[in-house]
């Protein structure tokens, strides 16, 4: 069990975090003065590259090639950096407690950090079907996509069940993005979301048949207006089918679930005022700098 001060704690090691980094090095962050905590176990990266070029056959994305800030056409911070700027990137290291009263954050291995200002960037997490009671939701073979940790499941999977049959949970982002991944892996793909079209919070009725026919011309199958109300699995825990709400049920080697996500307030219940799930704050730059809440990406 370790004590440690810093002046300023970056909460989070995600996109947010590492962009906020170079910003802080800009305005001349001093050696120890700032850390970054991080549950995953590596340097901030461009998230986007896990849902394209992280899951191709070819061409395929793999790290260090994709850490902050490369997607916006920034330098690329790979973990020397932070070393060289005295910055403390502190890894696999899963905040449970935070107090900002006392200003200190307890981590699940019993370190104590203590900060004078704290940037919030935990960023958001994946809406899980276990979350809805959807009966064998938690079958192996299950996915979701948020972190690095996922994709490399996902990536494992397509290698295992090669030629295998998927089925995507869900018509947005994600659900389009892994689609048109599995389909490039030769994997046999039915799309199942319940509105009458994909993206609809942004597509129109007219843009999303351009891609529905597009996705269609590629081989990947497309249901719509049902939802997934039950996995099959077999004797070691896999899952096998996905029972539809309209009675259909669907083989299936593995399964990808995009139904939205949700922000990561938790910590901060009952010690932040909170806005449409989300942690209010008064405006980016004036918390960034000086209040120290902000940021979620
Ligand atoms: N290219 C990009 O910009 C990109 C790529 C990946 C992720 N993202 C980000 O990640 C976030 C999460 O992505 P997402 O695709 O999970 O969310 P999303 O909100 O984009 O789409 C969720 C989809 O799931 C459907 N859905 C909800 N409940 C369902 C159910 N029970 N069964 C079947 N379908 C159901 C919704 O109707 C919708 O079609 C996005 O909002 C976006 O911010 C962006
Ligand atoms: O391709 C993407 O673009 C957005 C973001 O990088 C730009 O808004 C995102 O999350 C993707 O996956």
């Amino acid at each position: 069990m370790a004590e440690k001060s810093f002046k300023y704690v970056i909460l989070g090691g995600g996109v947010a975090a590492g962009y906020a980094a170079r910003e802080f090095a800009k305005q001349g962050v001093q050696p120890d003065e700032l850390a970054i905590i991080s549950k995953e176990a590596v340097a901030p990266y461009e998230r986007p590259a896990l849902s394209k070029a992280y899951l191709f056959p070819e061409g395929t994305a793999r790290l260090p090639g994709f850490h902050v800030c490369v997607g916006g056409g920034g330098e690329r911070l790979l973990p020397e950096w932070y070393t060289e700027k005295g910055i403390s990137l502190i890894l696999s290291t899963e905040i449970t407690k935070a107090d900002l009263a006392s200003k200190t954050l307890h981590s699940a291995t019993g370190d104590i950090f203590k900060y004078q200002t704290l940037v919030i960037a935990t960023g958001s997490t994946v809406l899980r079907l276990t979350d809805f009671g959807v009966q064998g939701a938690e079958a192996k073979n299950i996915f979701y996509l948020r972190e690095i940790d996922d994709a490399d499941k996902l990536v494992e999977a397509i290698k295992e069940k090669k030629n295998g049959k998927a089925v995507v949970v869900g018509g947005g982002y994600i659900g389009l993005e892994l689609s048109a991944a599995l389909r490039i892996n030769n994997i046999d793909v039915t799309m199942v979301y319940p509105e009458p079209w994909c993206m609809p919070r942004l597509f129109t009725a007219g843009i999303a048949a351009f891609y529905e026919d597009y996705y269609a011309n590629k081989g990947v199958n497309i249901i719509k207006g049902t939802v997934a109300v039950g996995f099959g699995t077999n004797e070691i825990g896999e899952v096998t089918d996905v029972k539809l709400k309209d009675g259909r049920v669907l083989d299936a080697d593995i399964v990808v679930v995009g139904v939205g996500g949700k922000p990561l307030t938790s910590l901060f219940k009952g010690q932040v005022e909170e806005e449409k799930g989300g942690i209010k704050v008064r405006s980016f730059k004036l918390s960034f700098y000086h209040k120290g809440t902000l940021l979620s990406c």
